[in-house]
């Protein structure tokens, strides 16, 4: 018995659900099934229905209500609540040997950057059910082409990959959105970010010690090829395909189906 559970992390906004969606919309055009298993205790109805929900076990609504908590402290303590009830997690991934689980995260980061209920979670998945795991986390392209943002955007992606500790792919999302204020070369050196690139941006610092700091960090980044991205634009099916392909590489799936290599090239959206 094998399962894949791909995690679909990131702030909130950046696309989650949109992802999910286009990828469950790409396995059926290719003859394939997954399931979306929700994990945001306050998620709206989705294009498709959600194989597994937590809102069956605990929703936001419940949590405020009876604990007299806010959204966030809500959150929290839904995790936490899903955290001492595994055995229901248990119950429902039972019906699901042998399959492609795909899980909708909640936007609130510190869920997997700062508190250990998501990583605890995700080492159940392993252990106790044998599940092949890779973490998608999505920034969108409009923020992380701004340099103050890109910091803050790209420590948070490292953050949860320290901390859930499985096999990570860093996604800009949402490329379409920036295709008419940079050229396709340019897109291609904020996937794989270098200083040069940065270099018209340093301006904007008055202060000349930020313009050392931005270069040190970006050469670190570099120096460890820590942060790369795979670009996605949730209508372009080039986009989707090859992250499945690396999704299927990482997480083994293609060895028990269909022989399936990942691409070499990263295809970006054709411009409009
Ligand atoms: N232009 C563009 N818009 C997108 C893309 N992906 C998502 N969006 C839009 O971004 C908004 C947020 O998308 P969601 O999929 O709900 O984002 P999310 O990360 O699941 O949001 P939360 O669950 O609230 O954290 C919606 O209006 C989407 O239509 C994309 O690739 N391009």
């Amino acid at each position: 018995m094998s399962r894949v559970g791909v995690l679909v992390l990131g702030p909130a906004g950046v696309g989650k659900t949109t992802f999910t969606n286009s990828i469950i919309t790409y396995l059926h055009t290719v003859g394939r099934t997954a399931h979306i298993v929700n994990l945001d205790p306050a998620a709206e109805p989705s294009e498709y229905e959600f194989s597994i929900d937590i809102r069956e076990l605990i929703s936001l609504e419940d949590a405020t209500d009876a604990m007299k908590l806010g959204p966030n402290g809500g959150l929290i303590y839904c995790f936490e609540f899903l955290l001492k009830n595994l055995d229901w997690l248990d119950e429902v991934l039972g019906d699901y040997d042998d399959e492609y689980l795909i899980f909708d995260c909640p936007g609130q980061i510190e869920l997997y950057t700062h508190i250990p209920v998501l990583p605890s979670i995700v080492k159940h998945l392993k252990e106790a059910h044998n599940m092949s795991m890779c973490a998608t986390y999505l920034l969108q392209a409009p923020y992380v082409v701004d340099i103050s943002k890109y910091f803050s955007a790209t420590l948070s992606a490292m953050s949860a990959m320290m901390l859930l500790e499985v096999p990570h792919l860093n996604i800009l999302s949402k490329v379409d959105l920036i295709q008419d204020r940079y050229s396709k070369q340019q897109i291609k050196r904020f996937l794989s970010p270098d200083t040069f690139l940065f270099n018209d941006q340093n301006e904007m610092f008055v202060n000349q010690r930020y313009v050392a700091l931005t270069e040190a960090i970006v050469q670190l980044n570099q120096d460890f090829g820590m942060i790369e991205f795979l670009p996605l634009s949730a209508k372009d099916n080039d986009t989707i395909e090859t992250i499945v392909s690396y999704i299927d590489d990482i997480t083994q799936w293609a060895e028990n189906q269909e022989p399936h290599e990942p691409k070499d090239e990263f295809e970006l959206p054709e411009d409009e």
